[in-house]
């Protein structure tokens, strides 16, 4: 909109803040100089306090400066102009990635340019109907009418265009405000996917907006449909927390569930400056646990009623058998203490002492319990030998050379050999004895669960050396129990992606990393594909894990990924109970569903789509299939069929990266990243029946597309699609 009246004028402010930003710059840099010389005069003078106020005053400023210096080119991306209640006039805000303030802040004119992070800056993202609020710091609200929303595009340091929300004069004409109508979410939208995932910060809409905002100490939860920006709002939420709640990124944590995820989204971390920030997935996290790289079993049991057993193991019920088992070694060791005599019967340690060393506290882990009794006989014995010693040294009448070298000898020999039998447990000793302690799980009264199955199965696993990945959380919470968790670090806040997917105790798991209860959890029950693992509903988590904690659940349902066409063919193949997605653009372009005779037969025609999606412009190509034994073979087909295709790439379970291109993959893997251009390989009714399962698997596949979208059947189609 360059034939704006206003455009003149803006092109004005740009070129003015510009200006401004450089003469920062030097400001900064001269105040850099002087920091050096009053650091060599502190140093002169022995005032190493004043040194180190200013050598952090200095790396401060040098950040700033490197950060503005970073803007020039693009300073802001939105204005906003807000009346406080109260007050004459309106003021104008601008928002841009980073703060530009002159050295000096005498008045908010001196703030050139807000963080999107900055309290202000909600107004810019939510004010629709011409009144606003933001809150600093929790405590103060300002409220007012918003006269102005402009978005601008700035390029080199020149501003291309502009749009505008005339809030005040859209009111009078009650216009509703339409997603499609913005054009600059539109230009963004339509970017394509790169390789990663990519930052929203200048187009971030405002149920989005609320939920990036979130107070810190709380778990909010985020169930949306497919490519509702789940991720994306999820990791901005980190970058606001950061920012404002000042925390330190080492003790954040996102928790994804794989590593070629974590590779996926790491683009967009630095962009939001929260690339400092601990990515791991749960399997990470146990080793760290467990003290060990544990070696995972093949796939997991299907068959019924196995599968129902080993699932059962991700149940917060599992707590009350490993208590159990360890309240029944306590027990067993606590019978067998004994009064200890020595030294000629002149130390007693009674049974009664020894007891309360072992029971007292409520939330000692097992092995410290021990440990501490082990501690206090020691020292019991140590400190009779010593007294004595210092006696005899004082020359007093009853103590003399002999005995105490004797009672030495005799102090030293007991304490190596006492507790030597003592029922210390290791970690996966101690995990087999527990699946062997069958009045444990009798006393447990488990319902639902057929307990000899499971113990026998589990016996069998981790006799033949390896651990199954339900085991994973059964054995830190066991860790937690028997030693405690000090030797693993403890989070400000905790953000799990794919959240549907871990079970409930993988969630109390985390519950113990964390200081507060402070989690973002992202997630789409919808794509619950794993039955072997995962959350029954949201309700359930929060009855299960969080019951005292204060939560906030929030539904996004507006598909920011995929094109009205598509969403329209995905919102078809879930139940009708399911919550339906909102396309918030379209392309122009139905998804085509084609037969295939024969595999040959689709693999040519799957040449000739990427063909045709190369030239329709996509960058990114995902050809998905339902298993990853028929990705490997399709891959190898493409690769034998035409040996000249470039950037073809295969995902497998343990991809380590994502390199974008054409990606064969299964669609289990290729969940949470998205393509330009989706080949389904093989939709037919045998791969795909109506069943809920194949539903969520099939709408997964599907949305993984944002344009086009291709889907061979090979014999009669999925009734998921008819
Ligand atoms: N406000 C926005 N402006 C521009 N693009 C957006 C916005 N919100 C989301 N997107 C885009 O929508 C796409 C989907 O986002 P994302 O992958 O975070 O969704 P998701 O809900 O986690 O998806 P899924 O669960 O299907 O994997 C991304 O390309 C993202 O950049």
């Amino acid at each position: 909109m360059k034939n704006h009246p206003d455009f003149p004028a803006e092109e004005q402010h740009l070129a003015a803040t510009i200006q401004a930003m450089q003469q920062i710059i030097k400001d900064l840099e001269h105040d850099m100089d002087d920091r050096v010389h009053k650091i060599n005069q502190s140093l002169s003078k022995k005032d190493e306090v004043s040194a180190y106020v200013h050598s952090l005053m200095k790396s401060d400023h040098a950040y700033k400066a490197a950060d503005i210096a970073k803007a020039l080119d693009n300073p802001y991306f939105g204005r906003v102009d807000f009346r406080e209640d109260g007050a004459a006039e309106f003021d104008q805000y601008y928002i841009g990635r980073t703060k530009v303030a002159r050295l000096d802040i005498e008045s908010v004119k001196d703030i050139l340019v807000f963080d999107w992070r900055d309290p202000v800056s909600t107004i810019f993202y939510e004010a629709q109907d011409g009144r606003a609020s933001y809150e600093v710091l929790g405590r103060y609200t300002y409220t007012g009418d918003v006269s102005l929303k402009r978005q601008y595009k700035i390029e080199d340091g020149q501003l291309i265009s502009m749009s505008e929300d005339n809030i005040l004069s859209k009111l009078m004409s009650r216009q509703q405000e339409s997603l499609i109508a913005d054009p600059f979410l539109l230009e963004r939208l339509l970017k394509g996917a790169g390789d990663r995932l990519k930052d929203i910060v200048t187009s971030i809409r405002s149920e989005q907006n609320q939920i990036i905002r979130e107070p810190l100490n709380q778990v909010t939860i985020i169930q949306g449909v497919a490519g509702s920006g789940k991720t994306t709002i999820g990791l901005h939420r980190l970058s606001y927390l950061l920012y404002n709640e000042k925390l330190n990124p080492a003790r954040l944590v996102i928790v994804a569930p794989s590593k070629i995820f974590l590779d996926y989204i790491s683009d967009l971390l630095p962009e939001i400056d929260a690339q400092d920030v601990r990515q791991t997935t749960f399997q990470d996290l146990a080793a760290a646990i467990m003290q060990m790289e544990p070696a995972i079993c093949g796939p997991a049991a299907t068959a019924e009623p196995l599968a129902t057993a080993v699932r059962w193991k991700g149940t917060p019920d599992f707590i009350k058998v490993m208590e159990i088992f360890l309240d029944r070694q306590l027990e067993k060791f606590c019978l067998k203490l004994k009064e200890i005599s020595l030294f000629d019967g002149n130390l007693i340690i009674s049974r009664e002492q020894q007891l309360e060393k072992v029971v007292e506290g409520a939330s000692i882990p097992y092995n410290e319990r021990l440990r501490s009794l082990q501690r206090y006989i020691r020292f019991r014995v140590r400190n009779f030998i010593e007294v004595y010693e210092a006696r005899y040294k004082r020359g007093e009448a009853r103590a003399d050379e002999k005995t105490a070298k004797r009672y030495s000898a005799e102090g030293e020999a007991f304490v190596e050999k006492h507790c030597v039998k003592w029922p210390f447990l290791e970690l996966l000793d101690g995990y087999t004895e527990l699946f062997q302690d069958k009045q444990a799980w009798r006393k447990a009264k488990l319902h639902g669960v057929d307990m000899e199955l499971l113990q026998s199965h589990t016996l069998t696993t981790l006799g033949s050396g390896c651990i199954e990945s339900q085991d994973l959380a059964p054995l830190c919470y066991f860790k937690y129990l028997l030693d405690g968790l000090t030797h693993v670090e403890q989070f400000d806040h905790i953000a799990v992606d794919e959240g549907q997917d871990l079970n409930p105790l993988e969630y109390i798991v985390l519950t113990r990393l964390s200081r507060n209860s402070s989690f973002t959890i992202m997630g789409d029950m919808s794509q619950a594909i794993h039955t072997d693992r995962g959350l029954t509903s949201w309700q359930a988590l929060l009855k299960d894990v969080f019951a005292n904690a204060k939560y906030r659940y929030y539904e996004v349902n507006y598909s920011y990924r995929s094109a009205k066409e598509i969403v329209g063919l995905f919102n078809k193949i879930l139940p009708a109970s399911r919550s339906k997605a909102i396309p918030v653009y379209e392309i122009g372009r139905q998804p085509v569903i084609e037969p295939a005779p024969s595999a040959l037969d689709a693999l040519r025609r799957t040449l000739a789509v990427i063909d045709e999606f190369r030239q329709l412009g996509c960058k990114s190509i995902g050809i998905l299939t339902k298993q990853e034994a028929d990705s490997l073979k399709l891959y190898q087909g493409l690769q034998a069929a035409a040996p000249e295709l470039t950037q073809l790439n295969l995902i497998t379970g343990s991809a380590l990266s994502y390199h974008g291109g054409i990606t064969v993959a299964p669609i289990s893997l290729a969940k949470g990243l998205e393509f330009d251009g989706v080949i389904i390989w093989n939709a037919s009714e045998q791969k795909f029946t109506a069943a809920y399962q194949d539903a969520k698997l099939l709408y997964v596949a599907v949305s993984r597309a944002m344009y086009y979208l291709h889907i061979f059947h090979q014999g009669r189609l999925t009734p998921l699609l008819g």
